[in-house]
């Protein structure tokens, strides 16, 4: 498990490890492994350290502080170090003292040329959008240079991930003592370029703010088959989906229930013959099942399907698209079995009575907010999905821009909907499908498994989605 901390929770950790330390011991310690990763990125891109130009921008904290210290380890390997501070009249004093002993030097503009540039303008300090000083000099950061955030990109909200106004984007980030959230949540995420944690000694609690599963997590929680399984403990999924003018929505839902270890799927809807047509093995019509999945393709004027599974209160149901619309409160929070609910944003913002936008910037506090209201794990959607239930949001690692596509999102409703007749939690459920359909998302668009969401890769259709499951399945499963 990925775990990320809060910067509360941080601050706490480093004020009890600083007690017991000498002072600076910490920032020496960051700072070193800082300019460990720096010196590996030149020695990659030019051969060696020696003679390579670095540019520090260099906030008033302690995050320029890192930076200053590191530029002079750099500067003692021979590397022309640049010092452009944000505020002349506030630079970390001892930071700045080591790199002119170092041979650095200091100016007020941000150098036309160089190979890197660390990025130390605010850190899990940083509030709010920069101000212009600080955004005068990102906007300066010459073309071509490597970019090495100092503990989180400059302008990234540490515990959300919220973009306000202009941000570094980095190559690369080197981070102290734990992830933060905000490097792990979009919008923030797709600025980190590649995360490097350097261990700085911080002793954290066992419960982080956000979570995000790896492969060994995801193969502990799937439901598998045992001896004595039958398709009914297996788990029966009853799909209602689909209208006359959303017939692919209803297959495509039922191809992710069936690729999710379902024992059956049972389809409720006017979809019936496309279905079968594609999956003979369906049942049609109502009957037991362990899971409903509710919404995808329904189209307007279906609210008592969706009613009539919530109103079993006893069967855990997932409620995707346009079973969302509405949808009560009180309903959902009268059930007693697991619910799960899995808007996009735009889904999520009329639930929330806010504007897209807001929910676009501020996916955490999104996706609380509504797990809060409805009493339920909600999983929404995006570049990083996120899934919160009981208190605990975990972020999805395995996406990739590709699963944008048309009808994506029912596969991934069905998945989950069989995650669910499985037996898992709402929130499990939700993370795992997100998980499996973000791996099997990356080998059908032919992107690597893991890295960066913008892992590379091409196009891929929602069937292909699909097919790619039990590839996903076997990938996690080793
Ligand atoms: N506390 C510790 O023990 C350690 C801290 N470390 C570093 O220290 C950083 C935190 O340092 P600080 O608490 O000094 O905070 P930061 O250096 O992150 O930022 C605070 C400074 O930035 C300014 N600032 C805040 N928001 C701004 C904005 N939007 N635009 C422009 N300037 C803004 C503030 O006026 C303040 O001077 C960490 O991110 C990490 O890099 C590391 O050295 C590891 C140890
Ligand atoms: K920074």
């Amino acid at each position: 498990m990925r775990t990320a901390y809060s910067v509360e929770t941080v601050r706490a950790a480093e004020r009890e490890l600083m007690a017991r330390l000498p002072e600076g011991a910490l920032m020496a310690r960051a700072a070193a492994g800082l300019a460990a990763v720096c010196a590996e990125l030149l020695a990659r891109r030019r051969g060696r350290v020696y003679g390579s130009r670095v540019v520090l921008l260099a906030g008033p904290g302690d995050n320029g502080g890192d930076a200053l210290y590191a530029g002079a380890r750099l500067a003692r390997r021979g590397a022309a170090v640049t010092a452009v501070p944000m505020d002349p009249a506030r630079i970390h004093p001892g930071g700045l003292a080591a790199l002119r002993a170092a041979g650095g030097r200091v100016a007020e503009s941000v150098p036309a040329r160089a190979d890197l540039v660390l990025d130390g303008l605010t850190g899990i300090g940083g509030r709010g959008g920069l101000r212009p000083a600080a955004a005068a000099l990102v906007e300066r950061i010459p073309a071509g240079a490597l970019v090495v955030a100092v503990d989180l990109p400059s302008g990234v909200d540490a515990d959300t991930g919220e973009v306000a106004g202009p941000a570094v984007s980095a190559d690369v980030t080197v981070t102290f003592g734990a992830y933060k959230p905000g490097l792990l949540i979009d919008p923030g995420a797709s600025r980190t370029g590649a995360v490097r944690l350097v261990p700085i000694g911080l002793e954290l609690p066992d419960r982080a703010e956000l979570e995000a599963l790896q492969h060994t997590d995801v193969a502990r929680l799937l439901p598998l088959p045992g001896s004595s399984s039958d398709k009914y403990r297996r788990g029966v999924v009853g799909v209602v989906a689909g209208s006359e003018q959303y017939p692919g929505a209803a297959v495509l839902a039922v191809a992710g229930a069936l690729r999710g270890g379902a024992g059956a799927v049972r389809y409720v809807g006017p979809a019936a013959d496309a279905v079968l047509a594609r999956y003979p093995e369906v049942l049609v019509g109502r009957g037991r099942v362990q899971a409903w999945v509710v919404g995808p393709g329904l189209g307007s004027g279906r609210a008592a399907e969706v009613e009539r599974a919530l109103a079993d209160r006893d069967v855990p149901v997932l409620v995707d698209a346009d079973g969302l619309r509405g949808l009560d409160p009180e309903v959902v929070r009268a059930r007693r079995a697991a619910t799960l609910l899995t808007p996009h944003a735009g889904e999520a913002a009329a639930l929330l009575g806010v504007a897209r936008e807001e929910v676009e910037a501020g996916r955490l506090a999104a996706v609380r907010g509504l797990a809060g209201r409805y009493g339920a794990a909600v999983l929404l959607k995006g570049a990083t999905t996120l899934v919160a239930s009981g208190g605990v949001v975990r972020v999805n690692p395995t996406g990739t821009p590709w699963l944008a596509t048309a009808g994506s999102g029912d596969v991934l409703s069905g998945l989950a909907g069989a995650l669910l007749a499985g037996g898992l939690s709402g929130g499990d459920a939700g993370a795992v499908a997100a998980y499996l359909h973000g791996l099997a998302g990356r080998f059908a668009a032919g992107a690597p498994a893991a890295g960066g969401i913008a892992a590379g890769g091409a196009p891929v259709v929602a069937q292909e989605v699909a097919a790619a499951l039990p590839e996903a399945w076997r990938s996690v499963r080793g």
